[in-house]
């Protein structure tokens, strides 16, 4: 559970006055999520959900804020940022930057069957292509730069064998980085517990503030790595044709990310191994914090790093 900083009733019901929403009625924190405090904010005029941000700069904050508005307008389900009524989406809460989005309806699913694993293929070739025409620039945060600088902090407090892992795995990466690979933006964290499901539809594609301009194939396999895997770490195959083919289908891979992709998946485990080790062993205060298994993509980097299903199937 995560909320860092509490906001009162009182202190919310006067900072509403800024918005055009109406009048507060109901205040509730958000029990998930391990980067901002979330809460559930209802008023007379509509579901909203607050947000503060605990760690990313000020000054970074609007390329999230115009990127969900850019992917509202164009049909995708991503949170719509609420404007104050001086047009603005930033303001300050509890001495925090906050931000008001709209809530979307829908639950998670942590067990998807492959229909669903299509959807988010499709959806996320769809996010991709339709992020080509945003403006805005801004390195992916937990890119290659994160990745060596996190390794490094997090690296004494490893048992030796996970520090030859973790050598191991830099170096490969090193030499890995070669040919250029198609770029845009990504939203780099789209696991299970970020698409919320009305039905069979996609309903809501959230927390968007891992996003940032990487290659393409490094979200495929994010997300690839986190709703196909089975329970000890393997990719279930179904699945993760499921999810390629349907991406495929709306934006075919290129030759050279045909060639990338087993690093891709490598790559992509080693980021999220990287921060929850660092959740883990250097922890921050808060009312409410969850921290998830650092164990789990550990492992997922070391079953990458053996045979992987291709991208694409031959004859394809
Ligand atoms: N726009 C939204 N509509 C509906 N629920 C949301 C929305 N944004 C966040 N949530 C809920 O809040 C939880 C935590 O949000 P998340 O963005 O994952 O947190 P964090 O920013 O800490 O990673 C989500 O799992 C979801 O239940
Ligand atoms: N998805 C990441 C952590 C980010 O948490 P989220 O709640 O913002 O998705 C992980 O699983 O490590």
């Amino acid at each position: 559970m995560s909320v860092f900083t509490p906001v009162t009733s009182e202190a919310l019901a006067d900072w509403l006055r800024r918005y055009a929403i109406g009048r507060l009625a109901q205040l509730q924190g958000i029990s998930a999520g391990v980067q901002n405090s979330n809460f559930f904010v209802t008023t007379t005029l509509g579901r909203y959900v607050l947000t503060l941000f605990e760690t990313i700069p000020r000054a970074e904050l609007p390329f999230y804020l115009h990127l969900m508005a850019h992917l509202a307008r164009h049909g995708l389900p991503v949170p719509a940022p609420i404007a104050d009524r001086d047009n603005e989406y930033l303001g300050t809460l509890s001495g925090k930057p906050a931000v008001l989005v709209a809530r979307l309806t829908g639950q998670s699913d942590m067990t998807p069957a492959p229909a669903r694993c299509a959807r988010v293929g499709a959806m996320l070739a769809g996010l991709h292509l339709a992020g080509l025409s945003y403006g805005r620039r801004q390195d992916n945060p937990r890119g290659a730069a994160w990745r060596s600088a996190t390794a490094a902090q997090v690296r004494p407090f490893l048992p030796a064998d996970e520090q030859g892992l973790l050598d191991a795995e830099l170096a490969f990466q090193a030499a890995a980085a070669g040919e250029e690979l198609p770029e845009g933006v990504i939203h780099a964290d789209l696991f299970r517990d970020n698409i919320l499901w009305d039905g069979e539809h996609i309903g809501g594609v959230i927390d968007f503030y891992f996003a940032g301009v990487d290659a393409l194939l490094f979200d495929v396999a994010v997300t690839v790595n986190d709703w196909c895997t089975l329970p000890g770490g393997e990719l279930d195959e179904t699945r993760t044709r499921a999810l390629l083919d349907a991406y495929h289908a709306e934006r075919p891979f290129t030759a050279a990310e045909r060639k990338a992709w087993p690093a891709m998946l490598r790559a992509a485990a080693l980021r999220f191994w990287l921060s929850r080790a660092a959740d883990f062993h250097l922890p921050r205060e808060g009312e409410l914090v969850l921290v998830k298994d650092p164990n789990e993509y550990r492992d997922i980097l070391r079953l990458r790093a053996r045979a992987v299903p291709p991208l694409v199937e031959a004859g394809r």
